[in-house]
């Protein structure tokens, strides 16, 4: 196949430059900007078919090709770090022909008839960080940058609460250099942006991009509020005690207190071990909180790695096995524009259903005019989709020789599709808003915001439920929810006696509310449930928040100059301030929150517990202990959840936590984590 004396054609030579050129564009967008334009998967295809033609044709290669040479620049913004040993990046195989391939090689190039043992880890889609501990303490931390420097960004890894200051053990290496991956979890990544797109920032494409984003930061503090994770998988230079094999490495850095993928990893006696633990990776990459973009399978003997050695860009010794994007095509039916809470509309193609790995999809987000311009996504056009890791799928691009000739580009209308007014754009921002603060649109968004579970948590007001309520004219603020009589609400469609009743008891229900699930209910910008806990341990209730000044809030730790702007002015809107006015008179009650001491705040404070299983005390008391401690308790297991504390015979919870990759504790556990706090 490998043409050594093959001569190429120009048309070669031009394809290879132009390949190159485009590469290094898309290396760009996404190393130095973390904003790539295409998907990996695309990418990935480019970059193979350089690969391919510079096998054909070794003499084309050059030292700076692409293909010879790993990620990007490092900025210069940043202090730089010499890697003492170059940080790789990994060859990729896409199938299991691919896979055979390489375990022959792999034998083959070590003269070994024997099959050969790997260590088979998550691919984990972050950024690669080298972690520098001299005599156990974090001196230094970089990215990877050029592969041999990198950016000096201790000062923002230092706040990544996974991350180790102080190694534990007493004989530390003198020198450990731990290299793995920075990560953000896909909750976090959703609500970053989210946050970003209501201020009109641009979104990240994907929560490696976002990770990098935030790791690359000169406020350290804007990298601590973004809760990013590490995960260990490597090492550079060692002076000390140094194992044999890659997973003996695994073993020592998590001795070491350093997080590392153990339940995620396997080691495996031969390749066909090796493609049943990739295949187990991918089907459960759904349920695990952040990306993983396929395996990495690594010799497990060092002596057999050094043997192997290196290309200039990877490892002879490991290989990436990446998965393939979850992909199909159907057709645009039309897109129809969603209006937000803030008013914000957002397109949405409405397609032909369809399968992608076993979930129907029929709407993807096509997120604003920009997006939409980009792809030059038209009504009726045939589309490739994509569903990634997550279960939102995206318009990926358009098959544009299947376009109806008709064909129109799109745009998004300059009228609220609710109520009419007109919607703009302001300069800046990359969406444009209806500017009706009364649009029905807007105020069914409030109202479900309102009623929704981490809010007042309404049971049964459901999103039908406040369409009719919103049309009629029953409910024109969150406050008139409160004084919806029974009569009213039995008289909606398809509201039996019986509904109404749990309606009118959920409603009187949640009256008993915590102040800063209050005070996010009431959706003013930029408040989420964080902030709202921020604030509202700051300040016994809504009222006194109320009396603040912009200078006062931002005193307080986690709250910044547009936090504060965003509570002052909503607060002191009279509109707004009759409305809690109203709300307190109906009977609503918030709870003051209990001021935890700044060493409980370490501990538990925002953490989710979930009890399961025979405790020795009643549950109310665990609840109670969870709650003074700063932490809220909930009845069922999902990637929020932070721990799980399994009594006797603990069931699917516990089987469900670990799925997730939740911690778990014991009682006793659970008891000293609680006792530390108080
Ligand atoms: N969309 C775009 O425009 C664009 C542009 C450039 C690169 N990319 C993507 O980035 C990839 C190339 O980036 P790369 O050089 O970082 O390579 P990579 O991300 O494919 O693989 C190498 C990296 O994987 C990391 N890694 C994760 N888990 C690991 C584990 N368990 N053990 C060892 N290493 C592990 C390491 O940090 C290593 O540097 C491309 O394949 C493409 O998918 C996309
Ligand atoms: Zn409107």
């Amino acid at each position: 196949m490998s043409g050594q004396n093959a001569i190429p054609s120009q048309d070669i030579i031009d394809e290879v430059e132009a390949l190159r050129k485009t590469i290094r564009d898309h290396d760009f967008n996404y190393y130095v900007l973390d904003s790539p334009e295409i998907t990996d998967a695309e990418y990935d295809k480019l970059f193979r078919r350089l690969q391919d033609l510079e096998t054909q044709y070794p003499e084309l290669i050059t030292p700076d090709s692409p293909t010879q040479r790993v990620g990007g620049k490092p900025l210069e913004k940043f202090g730089q770090v010499r890697h003492a040993i170059p940080m790789v990046s990994l060859s990729n195989i896409f199938d299991e022909s691919e896979l055979l391939e390489f375990d022959v090689r792999t034998k083959r190039s070590l003269g070994t008839g024997n099959e050969l043992s790997y260590v088979v880890e998550p691919k984990l889609d972050g950024v690669a960080v080298e972690l520098i501990y001299e005599n156990g303490f974090l001196s230094t931390a970089a990215t990877r940058g050029d592969g041999f420097t990198g950016e000096d960004v201790t000062a923002n890894v230092r706040t990544i609460k996974w991350i180790p200051l102080k190694l534990q053990t007493r004989a530390s290496d003198a020198l450990l250099e731990v290299r793995g991956e920075i990560l953000m979890n896909r909750a976090d990544f959703d609500r970053l942006n989210e946050k970003r797109e209501k201020r009109g920032f641009a979104t990240f494409a994907n929560p490696r991009n976002a990770a990098a984003g935030s790791i690359r930061q000169l406020d350290p503090r804007i990298t601590a509020s973004r809760n990013l994770r590490f995960i260990a998988h490597g090492v550079g230079r060692i002076e000390g005690s140094i194992p044999e094999t890659q997973y003996g490495i695994l073993e020592k850095l998590q001795s070491l207190g350093l997080p590392v993928n153990m339940g995620l990893t396997r080691l495996c006696e031969n390749i066909q071990q090796v493609l049943e633990h990739y295949r187990y990776l991918r089907e459960n990459r759904d349920t695990l909180p952040y990306e993983i973009d396929g395996a990495v399978l690594k010799i497990n003997s060092l002596d057999e790695q050094a043997i192997l050695g290196m290309t200039a860009r990877s490892p002879r010794w490991a290989v990436a096995f990446k998965f393939q994007p979850l992909r199909t095509s159907t057709q645009i039916l039309r897109i129809e524009v969603g209006v937000g809470r803030t008013g914000t509309l957002t397109p949405v193609a409405i397609m032909e259903p369809v399968s992608v790995g076993g979930v129907t999809v029929s709407r993807a987000s096509l997120h604003n005019q920009d997006e939409v311009d980009r792809k030059d996504v038209r009504e009726g056009d045939m589309v490739v989709i994509q569903r990634a890791g997550d279960v939102i799928p995206e318009v990926v691009e358009v098959l544009k020789d299947l376009r109806p000739a008709d064909s129109r580009p799109y745009t998004i209308p300059d009228n609220c599709p609710v109520c009419g007014s007109s919607a703009v754009r302001l300069p800046g921002q990359a969406a444009k808003r209806c500017v009706n603060a009364t649009c029905p649109a807007r105020l069914k968004e409030t109202i479900r915001h309102f009623a929704s579970r981490n809010a007042m948590d309404i049971e049964g007001l459901g999103v039908k439920l406040i369409e009719q309520l919103v049309d009629l004219g029953h409910v024109k603020n969150p406050a008139d929810l409160y004084y919806l009589s029974k009569e009213t609400i039995k008289s909606l469609e398809r509201m039996a006696d019986k509904s109404a009743s749990n309606i009118v008891a959920s409603i009187e229900r949640s009256k008993t509310v915590t102040s800063d699930r209050f005070l996010y209910s009431l959706g003013l910008p930029l408040v989420g449930e964080h902030v709202a806990k921020i604030l509202m341990t700051a300040f016994p209730d809504v009222a006194t928040l109320s009396e603040q000044d912009t200078t006062a809030l931002q005193q307080i730790h986690g709250i910044g100059p547009e936090v504060a702007q965003s509570v002052v002015s909503y607060l002191r809107e009279p509109h707004n301030r009759d409305m809690i006015h109203r709300l307190l008179s109906a009977g609503v009650n918030p709870e003051p929150l209990a001021r935890p001491s700044d060493k409980i705040q370490t501990v538990l404070t925002g953490k989710t517990v979930v009890f399961t299983g025979t405790l020795s005390l009643p549950r109310s008391e665990a609840k109670k202990l969870v709650e003074t401690a700063g932490g809220t308790v909930s009845g069922s297991v999902s990637r929020k959840t932070d721990y799980v504390v399994a009594g006797d015979e603990a069931g699917s919870k516990l089987d469900k936590a670990r799925g997730l990759g939740v911690t778990v504790l014991s009682e006793d556990e659970f008891r000293s984590l609680v006792e530390a706090a108080s």
